[in-house]
């Protein structure tokens, strides 16, 4: 494990594991030690990625985690979302239903799924504004440094080509700097249309845990934690800077390049 410390004073620590059973065995643990710190004295406010992600939450569906996880004080968001209805195929939430949410026994009114039948600009408005509502309401805390709402923590995935939430490379949500959720409507990952959180909102959360393994995202790992690691354009995956801590979780073949 090598730990850093970056400009913003954030802790960065990479968890190089074997097997992408070791990253979903470690990242339980990890998840289930902060779930104990914040639960102790409130709420637990998590952001899901779709993705890979969602199957390697798997071991906290399970023995001992399952039954020793406080759910009913967690709160669930989404850190993006394709915007089709909620039991589409192609929806974060029901990817996040089906392989986790129905497994544990979180209940229904802490998750928060987007509305459906709006367009991607509406449904990143209304998103961004049950978000407020949430702040107003203290069910949220929110970031003295940024005013943007300060969730406890994000799970995070990553595209082979560096992308996080939906934030894309050559597309200027990336650079968003106002908007706590924006929409895109020609993501080169196919759905086209989604809502994402913004950077801002992102860099805001306490802590980021980011969840890479396979060969694919190889070059993007070696880009964000490789010795020459590329500043003169940062993939998206570069400027997630939370903060307390980020945590990387990487098998094998993500670290094949470093
Ligand atoms: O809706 C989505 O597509 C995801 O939220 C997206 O941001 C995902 O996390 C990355 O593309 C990594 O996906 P994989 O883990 O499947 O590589």
């Amino acid at each position: 494990m090598n730990i850093t410390c970056s400009h913003k004073m954030v802790l960065t620590e990479v968890h190089k594991l074997e097997s992408e059973e070791d990253v979903a065995v470690a990242l339980a643990s990890y998840i289930y030690k902060l779930s104990g710190k914040f639960t102790a004295s409130g709420t637990f406010s998590v952001v899901l990625s779709g993705g890979t992600l969602i199957n390697t939450l798997r071991k906290l569906t399970e023995h001992p985690y399952v039954s020793s996880i406080r759910w009913s004080k967690w709160l669930i968001f989404f850190l993006d979302e394709r915007v089709v209805p909620l039991d589409h195929p192609d929806s974060n939430f029901k990817l996040a239903y089906d392989g986790f949410l129905s497994k544990v026994p979180i209940p229904e009114s802490n998750i928060y799924p987007i509305k459906e039948n709006l367009s991607p600009e509406e449904a990143a408005d209304e998103y961004e504004q049950r978000l407020k509502h949430l702040v107003t309401k203290n069910k949220l805390k929110a970031s003295p440094a940024t005013g943007f709402a300060k969730f406890d923590l994000m799970l995070v995935g990553m595209g082979p080509e560096g992308h996080v939430a939906s934030l894309f490379c050559w597309h200027f949500q990336r650079f968003e700097k106002k908007k706590w959720v924006t929409f895109i409507t020609d993501s080169p990952k196919p759905p086209p249309n989604r809502i994402t959180f913004t950077l801002p909102l992102i860099n805001s959360a306490s802590h980021v845990a980011m969840a890479v393994t396979g060969e694919d995202a190889a070059d993007a790992v070696k880009m964000a934690l490789g010795k020459h690691a590329n500043d003169h354009y940062p993939l998206p995956v570069q400027k997630v800077s939370p903060e307390l801590s980020l945590t990387w979780f990487l098998d094998k073949e993500a670290t094949s390049e470093l």
